[in-house]
């Protein structure tokens, strides 16, 4: 008799093992179990409990060695057919496992993690015991028969494979048993506290306990370790002491409420926008798949047609999601469509707590919410009638995934839209490349917004020659003329934006004695030195060390700091101008979750004159009163190493001159650079966008780059270098192999095997295979065909194999 089993695809699995696995549906699950449920299995020799994703039912005729699904504890995917999809599409086009897949659709916190015990049975004990297994026994009785695994481990000194545990496990004397765990509740950040201690500490413990001290309320565990540098045991040993409490508390709320109210009917739309708005809302009525690009210069009023689609696809009873690219832009966005749209609006994204996404999930799923903005990860709320989709910014990396499933929220985006036949709108005043070429060859709809809303022209861009003010004597970062056009805006009661490309005080340390850089000890980087803790700190690995001057090179005291960061502008503008008030945000001021807001909120109602920044200073705010932007070290994004650098530093410099002039007063920029005869800063500083899109298509087409091929990136990781080459070297044969066999006349450049840019992070060496190629189902067969083959060469199964298809920082 054939029997219905599940087939399932667990956790942890390497991709090219990712294999569906027959399990039996015991009875009492029978109701729960279905496509798309998450559940607990045994897995392999030793049965441990492994998550896994029911992919399909089958009937099987010999299930004899089937093993039983243990438990369920998530149906999320069962009841949503479009997300379930969703993970086979993310399968096929990322190379990520079915497991990932739906990890990454479903929200944070809905995943559990599994504890596994030991249980004592008393009457199957041996008569005869070895001392070892005597102390685990002794061990379990006192807590009651039940022990966490790793605790009964260590209680009796063993390896989780030591033959005295096997023999218990076998006689039945011990039994495994699994309890899961949810991810929830972690609205809750945790504090650490000094207690009055007066016994004996460590060196370090004492440097821990001693800053603690100074800290009369306590600080976050994150901003003691920070600020320490100490890693989390040294935390534990001084709780052990009796030193310092860790207690937890209620974290700040992101998900904020809006104090007025506006009526979105009162929004009212200027022709040019109006000429936007028309077809594109027609378009959604006629409920068939479109994709359009927006390209709307800065301050033309993209915002405003977005309302006006969201309000559409409302009256049309359909919902809508907004992605924006950082975290940073989402206060202005989200209290704008707040005040417009109440609680219609659900937020998603990272820096919101597990508690707080959970339960903007559930508004979503429940169908109290309609509109869902958010970073990339909201692409996948789980609205069940979409009607628009939007990308703002829609060429920002961000939208790229960095770890497993690699996906792009844009080709996400584009799937759901076809599924619910909605319109994508991908939005931005420098477009990319890729997209803006799609749209000349009319393979979606182009929109353009050609002028600023308030009728001002584009600010006026002056590029300010670095070498020269060198030259003159003067070694500030701030140059003359820079100075002279802050001291004027700010005389006037004007506001500046600063963007300053790096983070961190000094950019490195460097012995001038033997010249040498100081850098990671687990990752191929220089450190960044941090005025705030004192520390030198890698940005890759968290890493960091005191900076005592000393050079671990020759042991000379003249380590000296080098480079510009948010830190030394700020000094440094205080000097110049001590009167004005000075706001500086960057990832390191700007850890505490609420304090994005905050700090944006005091900056538009005039509580600062200045705002000096990162990155996330330079893109989609709006500042009526901003009328001079200044942009320092673009020259790191010129010469960065990646295909897109040019379009990179084109779009920041564009981005960052668009936040000026925004309001009745025009703007002005002053852009600082070595290299004041670049090309890509001259247009950029006209704000030339067609101009450069031609010349960069042109190169491109010359070079071989999107949109002429696709990218595909094979990274190869391990604990050594050599099997990181000798893997790369076997890959490339096997490429070759296929494509001279089967595959013969799929289009195919390899190059490779070579190190990645930081060759080694946290002690990993990465290699990488470049393949430019046609990205379609022929060529990622190949490629999974080419994967497996190496898998069988078990010699080689140290390294890890990654696939990236949109590996922008490393071609
Ligand atoms: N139709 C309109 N009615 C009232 N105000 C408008 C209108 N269109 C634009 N504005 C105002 O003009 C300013 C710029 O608009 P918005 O922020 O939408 O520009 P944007 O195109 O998104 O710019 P960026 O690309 O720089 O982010 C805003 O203050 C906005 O309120
Ligand atoms: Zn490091």
């Amino acid at each position: 008799m054939p029997e219905t089993v599940a087939k399932i695809a667990v956790d942890n699995a390497a991709f090219y093992f990712d294999k569906p696995f027959s399990y039996k549906i015991p009875p009492a699950l029978r109701e729960e179990v279905a496509p798309g449920a998450r559940v607990t299995v045994p897995f392999g020799r030793g049965n441990k409990r492994r998550s896994g994703l029911v992919l399909e039912f089958c009937q099987e005729e010999d299930t004899s060695r089937c093993k039983e699904i243990a438990s369920v504890y998530d149906r999320e995917l069962c009841e949503n057919e479009e997300l379930f999809k969703l993970v086979f599409y993310l399968r096929e086009t990322t190379f990520c496992t079915y497991y990932d897949a739906a990890k990454a659709i479903l929200p944070a916190g809905v995943g559990i993690t599994i504890k596994e015990y030991f249980l004592l049975r008393e009457e199957l004990l041996p008569p005869a015991l070895t001392p070892r297994q005597q102390s685990a026994v002794e061990a379990l009785r006192a807590r009651r028969g039940r022990l966490l695994c790793a605790d009964l481990l260590a209680a009796a000194g063993w390896k989780p494979d030591a033959r005295e545990l096997r023999e218990l496990l076998e006689c039945g004397a011990l039994e495994r048993d699994y309890q899961n765990r949810r991810r929830y509740g972690g609205d809750q950040i945790t504090w650490a506290k000094a207690i009055p201690f007066t016994g004996k500490l460590t060196p370090k413990q004492k440097a821990v306990y001693d800053w603690l001290c100074t800290r009369e309320e306590g600080a976050t565990l994150k901003e003691l370790l920070y600020q320490t540098g100490v890693g989390r045991t040294v935390v534990d040993n001084l709780k052990k002491k009796g030193a310092l409490a860790l207690f937890e508390q209620e974290s700040y709320r992101e998900v904020f409420d809006v104090a007025g109210r506006e009526d979105p009917g009162g929004v009212v739309l200027t022709p040019a926008q109006a000429a936007v708005y028309d077809p594109l809302s027609a378009a959604m009525a006629k409920r068939a798949y479109g994709c359009s690009l927006l390209y709307g210069v800065t301050g033309s009023g993209k915002t405003l047609v977005f309302i006006k689609l969201i309000e559409n696809a409302l009256r049309l009873g359909k919902q809508a999601i907004l992605l924006v690219p950082e975290i940073a832009l989402t206060p202005q966005v989200i209290t704008r469509f707040k005040t417009l749209f109440g609680e219609r609006v659900a937020v998603l994204h990272s820096g919101l707590s597990v508690g707080e996404r959970a339960s903007e999930y559930r508004r979503i799923k429940e169908g109290k919410a309609d509109i869902v903005i958010g970073t990339r990860s909201a692409v996948f709320a789980p609205l069940r009638n979409i009607g628009i989709i939007i990308l703002d910014e829609e060429q920002e990396g961000s939208y790229h995934s960095d770890s497993s499933p690699k996906y792009h929220a844009r080709d996400v985006a584009r799937f759901r839209a076809k599924y619910h036949a909605a319109q994508l709108v991908l939005a931005s005043a420098t477009p990319s490349v890729l997209t803006f070429s799609a749209a000349k060859r009319g393979e979606i709809a182009l929109y353009q917004l050609p002028e600023r809303y308030s009728g001002n022209a584009l600010p006026q861009v002056e590029l300010v020659d670095m070498k020269a003010e060198l030259a003159s004597g003067n070694t500030f970062e701030i140059s003359r003329p820079l100075a002279r056009q802050i001291q004027l805006a700010v005389g006037a009661g004007h506001q500046v934006i600063l963007l300053i490309n790096r983070r961190g005080y000094n950019t490195t340390a460097v012995c001038s004695s033997c010249g040498a850089v100081a850098r990671c000890k687990h990752c191929d980087i220089p450190l960044t030195y941090h005025r705030q803790n004192g520390r030198l700190v890698c940005h890759y690995c968290g890493y960091s060390v005191e900076l005592t001057g000393r050079c671990d090179n020759c042991g000379d005291s003249h380590l000296r700091l080098l480079g510009a960061g948010t830190q030394k502008v700020e000094d440094q503008l205080e000097l110049l101008f001590p009167e004005a008030r000075i706001l500086r945000m960057d990832t390191d001021t700007t850890v505490s979750k609420d304090s994005h807001r905050a700090f944006l909120q005091a900056f538009a109602g005039g509580e600062y004159d200045i705002l000096v920044g990162t990155q996330m200073v330079a893109k989609g705010l709006d500042f009526p009163n901003v009328t001079l932007v200044g942009v320092l070290g673009i020259d790191h994004v010129l010469g960065g190493q990646s295909y897109r650098s040019f379009e990179r530093c084109f779009s920041l410099v564009t981005q960052v001159v668009g936040r000026g002039g925004r309001g009745a007063q025009s703007g002005r920029a002053v852009i600082q650079t070595f290299d004041p005869q670049n090309r890509v800063l001259g247009l950029a500083s006209r704000q030339d966008y067609d101009a450069f899109f031609a010349e960069e298509m042109q190169a491109r087409k010359y070079l071989l780059y999107p949109p002429f091929c696709d990218l595909c990136l094979i990274g190869l990781t391990g604990a050594k270098r050599e099997r990181c080459i000798e893997a790369g070297r076997a890959l490339m044969e096997i490429l070759q192999r296929l494509a001279q066999g089967n595959y013969r006349g799929v289009p195919l450049r390899l190059m490779g095997p070579t190190p990645f840019l930081v060759e080694r992070v946290s002690d990993k060496y990465r290699y990488k295979i470049i393949v430019k190629c046609k990205n379609n189902r022929t060529f990622r067969a190949l490629l999974r065909e080419a994967i497996a083959a190496l898998a069988q060469q078990v010699s080689l199964r140290d390294v890890a194999v990654g696939v990236d298809f949109h590996p922008d920082n490393e071609i």
